[in-house]
């Protein structure tokens, strides 16, 4: 007997060989799909059927700070130098672990409630996100900040905590969290350095999540700096190579591009974030060309201000159409394809596509809606109609998280109340 069975189901497969079958059944056992198609096994310990809705792989979210949740309209309007260094920075110092905790749990829940089953997050007091995830049921690939400013010794500690977190949690939470080395970015920390951490990653096996030529301001300051972008930067230290997920590259050169796509870079577009900080706007339709796997990120509550993947794939379509005055760029299947899979493989998690053998990654978005009235095409309404409220079932490793917008993994409410009081108490230590 099955675990679970998905019937009657839209299924989106993401599948390039099996393509969408419109009344189907997704098979469920042991963490993994067995069987999807038309006619499959009749008997599980939970059947749920999908009439009126779609089954579709959960997204991937390759880019966020979980745990500024607690930031979520805290400094918006800035840029970004300023909202980094006056804002978020400051407010950052007096961040404790319980607080961490509480954003992360907050984040999973949103994530839950929007469809997301998988994250890349980069922050401090990453064993409390760690936790978070364990008790959320999501998948992640999390790695601690490293921003060595420069300063040897700040390096030195940076470091030496990275490590211990890469191998502390490495393949915990029954194989759902990965770990990777984080270093911050190009233009806070040196190259020096970041050849370090690239060995480290090398020794330990581990991938590397970096912020890469997000403003103009870095692009400039690595010129003065080194003579050279960040691109050829870090290329030119032995930085790159398909385990290194790349948020933002707005800055990049058609030499930038050629670069990350002949060292399988993955690279995370963060769309809302970069329009939102005003950063620019990513060579995302050259860089999809050129065959460089470009994956969707949200970036943290404080720059964004929300987790919800279904508007970050609406903007990125929106976004480059716009650009680059085509108004064929970026289709839905192409955006629905970098929001799963295109961030599994950044991740290297194998989910993405509801494929036999696959891990059970996966979401059922309900249909029946108004918005979402008359329905010609799938793959459409999913990019420019639907929202993350229209998650009804969100399923990782197998295992159901919310059945029917209802939460069984996690007490919502004291989530709620509980990330509520930390960002106020937060908040008043940073004024006080
Ligand atoms: C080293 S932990 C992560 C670090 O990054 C900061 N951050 C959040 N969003 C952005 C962004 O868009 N660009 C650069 N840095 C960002 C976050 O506040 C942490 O300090
Ligand atoms: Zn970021």
């Amino acid at each position: 007997m099955a675990d679970i069975i998905i019937k009657n189901a839209y299924v989106l497969t993401m599948d390039p060989d099996a393509g969408d079958i419109k009344k189907g059944t997704v098979v469920i056992e042991d963490g993994k799909i067995t069987e999807i198609g038309v006619k499959t096994k009749e008997s599980a310990d939970t059947v749920i059927d999908a009439k009126g809705s779609v089954v579709m792989p959960g997204l991937v979210n390759t880019h966020t700070h979980a745990a500024m949740t607690l930031f979520r309209g805290y400094a918006d309007d800035l840029q970004l130098a300023e909202w980094l260094e006056k804002h978020i920075w400051p407010a950052e110092a007096q961040l404790t672990a319980e607080d961490v905790y509480r954003g992360s749990l907050l984040a999973c829940l949103e994530m839950i409630r929007s469809g997301t089953t998988s994250f890349a997050d980069m922050y401090f007091f990453m064993d409390e996100t760690a936790k978070a995830v364990e008790a959320s049921g999501l998948r992640a690939s999390l790695s601690h900040g490293l921003i060595e400013l420069w300063n040897e010794e700040k390096g030195e500690n940076d470091l030496k905590e990275g490590k211990r977190f890469v191998r502390a949690w490495q393949g915990a939470a029954k194989g759902r969290i990965k770990t990777m080395y984080g270093p911050h970015a190009p233009n806070t920390c040196s190259d020096e350095f970041l050849a370090k951490v690239k060995e480290a990653a090398r020794q330990d096996g581990a991938g590397l999540h970096i912020h890469v030529l997000e403003t103009e301001a870095e692009l400039l300051a690595m010129k003065e700096r080194y003579g050279k972008c960040s691109v050829h930067m870090l290329d030119d230290i032995g930085f790159f190579g398909p385990d290194v997920l790349a948020a933002h590259c707005v800055w990049l050169s058609d030499g930038d591009i050629e670069v990350l796509r002949e060292k399988g870079v993955n690279v995370s577009h963060n769309p809302i974030s970069n329009m939102k900080l005003a950063s620019g706007t990513a060579p995302v339709y050259k860089m999809l060309e050129r065959g460089v796997n470009v994956s969707l990120g949200t970036d943290g509550c404080a720059s964004n201000n929300n987790l919800d993947l279904f508007e970050e794939m609406k903007t990125a379509a929106l976004l480059h159409k716009l650009s680059t005055c085509n108004p064929t760029a970026l289709p839905a299947r192409q955006v629905l394809q970098m929001a799963t899979v295109n961030g599994a493989k950044a991740l290297g998690t194998e989910t993405g596509m509801l494929k036999t053998g696959m891990k059970a990654d996966m979401i059922i978005v309900d249909m029946k809606k108004p918005h979402l009235t008359p329905c010609f095409d799938v793959p459409s309404h999913l990019v420019y109609s639907a929202g993350g409220s229209d998650v009804r079932t969100t399923i990782v490793d197998g295992k159901i998280l919310m059945q029917d917008y209802r939460v069984m993994v996690l007490d919502e409410q004291k989530v709620i109340e509980e990330a509520q009081k930390a960002a106020e108490e937060l908040v008043a230590r940073v004024n006080s």
